[in-house]
């Protein structure tokens, strides 16, 4: 793969060994790699690298000579992480990579001058960015260079994208851009607008009668299927396999679901996360221990669509329910 010319005989370290951790290390490995990664003493996921045959040091230690350091702790975490193990020890010249804008776009990290800042998001959970890669396909990035003062920050950012990713595709975009449209995404769209639709639709059903097993099928089960479509696809393609039935409903139906007030809620939705409020919510939270997550994990977890789900699970993978975690 010519384009990671450019990483070749570079010392490569990633920070942090979870979702994405474990994805960009194992895919550029697979590639050919040389990767350090850097971690905690003693924690799991040292043991888990090492298990998958990853050389592992403190952190400290991994920056210092790294040319190209790719910071994957969870946003919260990084600030402290930098301060105390990262600055002092990145080497003049060396390229600082996120996978997030987070942190550089709110100004929570202003990284030394002496540095060249890049990232790479992979549009994708890091344990589907591993599995699609290990059937010889890849998850899209997005790159943007925000700091380039040894002046090829861009190749570097597009090697370790085309590496990551498996070259199915790049677009460049700025920190502000991905920072804010990835939040918006995954509050208003993929995880909790997902989520609270699905959630919402079994539980009409099952107040108004139904089997719970039914409505999970109906609700939650079946939507990767639609979805599967549309990714392949897209919406025609899938509006195509549905009956005529369900796509009259569709154009009838969506829109008293997803009304004005809704499109009215995704803008002020955008507008916490442009104006800041967002961050500052989720990083006071992080400072009470995680209060309010904690409640809602458990609440989720002890949930009747959960506990039919699994029932579900275990009956469409005949016990053998997939699990990428
Ligand atoms: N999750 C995803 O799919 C995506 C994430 N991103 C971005 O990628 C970055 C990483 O996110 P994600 O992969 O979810 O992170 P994870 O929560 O999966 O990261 C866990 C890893 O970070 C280490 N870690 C956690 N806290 C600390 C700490 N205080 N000090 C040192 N190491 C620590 C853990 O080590 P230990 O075992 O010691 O706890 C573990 O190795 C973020 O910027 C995120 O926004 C971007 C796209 C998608
Ligand atoms: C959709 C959630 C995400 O943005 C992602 C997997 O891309 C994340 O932050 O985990
Ligand atoms: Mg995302
Ligand atoms: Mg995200």
């Amino acid at each position: 793969m010519t384009e990671l010319k450019v990483l070749e005989g570079k010392k490569l370290t990633v920070i942090g060994y979870g979702s994405q951790g474990h994805a960009h290390t194992l895919n550029l490995k697979d590639l050919g790699m040389d990767l350090t990664v850097g971690l905690r003493e003693g924690s799991k996921s040292w043991e888990e690298a090492e298990k998958a045959g990853v050389k592992v040091k403190k952190i400290s230690e991994a920056v210092k000579d790294a040319d190209v350091v790719m910071f994957l702790t969870p946003d919260e975490a990084q600030p402290a992480v930098y301060e105390n193990h990262v600055k002092d020890n990145l080497k003049e010249g060396a390229y600082l990579g996120f996978a997030h804008g987070f942190n550089i776009h709110y100004k929570k990290i202003v990284p030394a001058g002496k540095v060249n800042v890049f990232m790479v998001a992979p549009k994708g959970p890091g344990h589907m960015v591993r599995e699609i890669f290990e059937k010889g396909h890849g998850v899209p990035c997005l790159t943007a260079v925000y700091q380039d003062i040894s002046g090829d920050t861009k190749e570097v950012a597009d090697a370790w994208a085309n590496g990551v990713g498996r070259k199915v595709g790049i677009i460049e975009t700025t920190f502000k851009e991905e920072t804010e449209t990835d939040l918006f995404g995954e509050q208003a769209v993929l995880c909790g607008g997902v989520t609270e639709l699905m959630q919402a639709g079994f539980d009409t059903l099952v107040e108004a009668g139904y089997n719970p097993e039914v409505a999970y099928f109906e609700c939650v089960h079946e939507m990767k299927l639609i979805i599967d479509m549309v990714y392949e696809k897209g919406f025609a393609k899938m509006r195509d396999s549905i009956s005529n039935t369900a796509e009259y409903g569709d154009y009838v139906t969506g829109k008293k679901i997803i009304t004005d007030k809704t499109r009215e809620t995704m803008k002020q939705v955008l507008g916490d996360i442009q104006n800041g409020q967002f961050a500052k919510e989720f990083i006071d939270e992080t400072e009470t221990g995680y209060k309010f997550m904690k409640g809602e994990r458990s609440k989720y977890s002890d949930s009747k669509i959960e506990e039919v789900g699994s029932k579900m699970r275990q009956m469409v993978f005949k016990g053998s329910a997939k699990n990428h975690m």
